[in-house]
């Protein structure tokens, strides 16, 4: 394959599928949405089969349980494809609303619209539901996108993408508004991000291998979704058991997902209480614990202790490892997230309301959490609908991006013949 060519014909297919993507009505994005999600559910079978093609090869390679956890797709997360689908259908249609319309002293009307972005390449991981989520929300948000997912869901994206082009012919849109990449070779990402001329957005998923390769070499401009070092600080006015289902439910719900914490910090006052009860739970999914001096003394029988290294405080482990360090109090609590997260989603569990407010105001993280498990940082639990994925970054959009991060606005003026003096 030419992937230069290749990749010249998806730029220019998804730049015209855009301009009809973006004046697109409603009632068809949402025609096209309830088709696609009934098409998921009609061809179930076939879609585990592919799956089935990509976990064995992923199996084969020995990709680890975490990954291989986020690859698979069981029957529930593919009747959750569907639904979130419907979700998105249900939700208002942002293209096209004016607002903040004022008239000005010379009489035209000011205002502003809302409007697609145009042409988004999304490159994430081995994750297939992304692909259909991506696919409805920039379907919904009146975008074209081309999809580069993680090469170990090849097969499975590919019968995905078939279902979602269906659902688009079927409403009367264009089927080239969402296309999947068919090769696995990286150098058609290299072309991906570095056509302006038919790209206007790149959404990057992913780690540091990725980052590093998209800032050095993108001419686009990207909304990056990076990875997650998130935390839970178990301040000395916490609930305890409220903290430790909150330490148990950030870790274990989900190994490989970015909103896993990676970090446990400990108010020293409380710490010989509630990190013994904890390294009993933790110890029954076999967590390796990455301890400072201090909690590596409290928990000195627990089977999988391990002494922290510096680096274990910037790891993304995506697996059943923890490390845990013990502060003496919500300033160095602070200090350490803000010196060592990646400014994801962080937790305080905390019956204090002052320093609820304090660790929402200081700490720079796009998710501030109290009281509840990092594991909410995601578009579906925020009422969004479903997520393009997590914003690690300041500008645009931050945190799980929805419709509203994938669209603009533009001034539009109302005149009535007026003149500029
Ligand atoms: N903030 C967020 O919303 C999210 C963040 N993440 C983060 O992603 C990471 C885990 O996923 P993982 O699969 O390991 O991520 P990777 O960064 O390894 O892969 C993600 C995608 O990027 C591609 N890729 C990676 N490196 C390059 C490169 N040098 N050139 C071209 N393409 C590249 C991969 O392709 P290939 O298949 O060829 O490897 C894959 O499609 C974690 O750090 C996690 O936190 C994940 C999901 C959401
Ligand atoms: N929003 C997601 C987490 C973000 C995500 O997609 O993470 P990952 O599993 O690393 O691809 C969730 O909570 O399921």
């Amino acid at each position: 394959m030419d992937i230069a060519n290749y990749m010249q014909q998806i730029g220019q297919q998804a730049k015209s599928a855009s301009r009809l993507m973006a004046r697109a009505s409603s009632a068809q994005k949402n025609q096209a949405l309830r088709l696609i999600a009934a098409a998921i559910l009609r061809e179930a079978v076939a879609i585990r089969a592919a799956n089935h093609i990509d976990m064995e090869a992923a199996r084969a390679t020995g990709l680890a349980p975490a990954m291989l956890d986020r690859l698979s797709l069981s029957e529930q997360a593919i009747n959750n494809m569907a639904e979130g689908l419907l979700q998105i259908a249900a939700l208002p249609d942002p293209i096209g609303e004016i607002t903040d319309l004022k008239f000005r002293p010379s009489g035209i009307q000011v205002g502003q619209m809302r409007v697609s972005l145009g042409v988004i390449g999304i490159i994430y991981e081995a994750r297939p539901n992304v692909t259909v989520d991506a696919a409805g929300l920039c379907i919904k948000s009146g975008n074209a996108t081309i999809l580069r997912g993680g090469s170990e869901a090849i097969h499975c994206n590919q019968a995905l993408a078939k279902l979602v082009q269906e659902g688009l012919l079927g409403a009367g849109l264009p089927v080239q508004a969402v296309q999947v990449i068919e090769t696995t070779d990286r150098a058609a990402v290299g072309q991906l991000i570095t056509m302006p001329e038919f790209v206007d957005v790149i959404v990057p998923r992913g780690g540091k291998g990725l980052i590093e390769r998209l800032i050095k070499e993108s001419t686009v401009p990207m909304i990056k979704h990076l990875d997650g070092i998130c935390h839970v600080y178990i301040d000395d006015k916490a609930d305890l058991v409220k903290a430790a289902n909150i330490a148990f439910n950030a870790k274990c719900h989900r190994y490989g997902t970015c909103n896993t914490m990676e970090t446990l910090l400990v108010a020293r006052p409380i710490a010989a209480q509630i990190l013994p009860k904890l390294a009993t739970l933790y110890a029954r999914k076999q967590v390796e614990l990455r301890c400072d001096a201090e909690a590596f003394a409290l928990l000195a029988d627990y089977p999988y202790l391990v002494a922290a290294q510096e680096a274990d405080w910037s790891t993304e482990y995506l697996a059943p490892i923890l490390s845990i360090k013990i502060v003496s109090d919500l300033d160095e609590a602070i200090t350490h997230i803000n010196h060592y997260s990646s400014q994801h989603t962080d937790t305080l569990v905390s019956e204090d309301y002052s320093r609820a407010l304090r660790f929402m105001r200081e700490v720079d993280s796009a998710s501030v959490i109290v009281n509840a498990s990092t594991r909410f940082a995601d578009g579906f639990e925020f009422g969004l609908g479903a997520e393009i994925g997590i914003s690690t970054d300041k500008l645009h959009a931050r945190g799980p991006v929805g419709l509203h991060g994938l669209t603009s606005v533009k001034y539009v003026v109302f005149g009535h013949g007026e003149v500029r003096e």
